[in-house]
């Protein structure tokens, strides 16, 4: 069955249409870049699966259940903004993350914040604006879960923590769990993707593996996107 699926999933805002019939399923085991022109809907649909946000017409399911108490447990999701407390330290998040959260892996998250020589005592209020992304995207990466829903994770943080974030990622990833990934930052990202998703004015434009893109078109993803959303001259 697949993890997630959205059947003519339509969203409004008043009359901005923010998702448009879009149909679209994910495996379990994939890591899934979700790619589109400013606008074109990525955050609204990582909103309307995270129950956040519901859908005007359609269906999004998650493990084949609406998006509520239930699939909760089964989706660790990362927001655009931060929604981190600014006054708590580290040490108060991953308790907060672990009374919160039965499969928060604390030990994982530790693990990362030493590496990336983030204090325990400091305050999220303290910290630059990629620190907090950093601290953020490592508590949502140690939850053990089925499916990660990350919205810009890396926006924010130098090439070299990128490499480390994305390397993170893949080391903390359970083979049968799905990354679903919206991001901007296409060549940084592409080596670890399975599948890439292109939305546009929240419609599908392309579902396809990205070994299928490299061998049947003959170029990288980033090239793709760049051609099929091309600006007339
Ligand atoms: N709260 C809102 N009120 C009205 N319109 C909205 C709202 N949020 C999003 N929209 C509109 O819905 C459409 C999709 O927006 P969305 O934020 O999902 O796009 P996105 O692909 O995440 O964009 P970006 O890459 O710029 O982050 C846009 O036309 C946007 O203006």
């Amino acid at each position: 069955m697949a993890i997630l699926e959205c059947k003519d999933l339509t969203k409004y805002y008043d009359r901005t249409l923010g998702l448009d019939h879009l149909s679209l399923q994910l495996e379990p085991g994939r890591i899934v870049g979700l790619l589109g022109p400013n606008g074109s809907g990525k955050t609204t649909l990582l909103k309307i699966a995270n129950g956040l946000l519901t859908p005007s017409s359609g269906q999004l399911l998650i493990d084949g259940k609406a998006p509520g108490p239930d699939t909760r447990r089964l989706v660790s999701y990362l927001p655009e903004r931060t929604y981190l407390s600014d006054w708590m330290t580290v040490v108060q998040l991953l308790d907060f993350f672990c009374d919160f959260y039965p499969d928060f892996d604390r030990e994982a998250a530790e693990h990362m914040l030493t590496a990336l020589e983030i204090s325990p005592t400091q305050r999220i209020k303290q910290m630059s604006k990629g620190t907090r992304e950093k601290v953020q995207l490592i508590l949502v990466m140690s939850r053990r879960t089925r499916l990660y829903l990350l919205d810009e994770p890396i926006g924010g943080v130098d090439p070299a923590t990128r490499d480390y974030i994305i390397h993170t990622i893949l080391t903390n990833f359970h083979p049968d769990s799905t990354l679903l990934i919206s991001t901007h930052l296409i060549a940084d990202v592409e080596r670890i993707l399975d599948d890439v998703v292109f939305i546009s004015r929240g419609q599908l434009v392309l579902h396809q593996s990205v070994d299928q893109i490299r061998q049947e078109r003959g170029c990288s993803v980033d090239d793709l996107f760049r051609e099929v959303f091309r600006y007339a001259e």
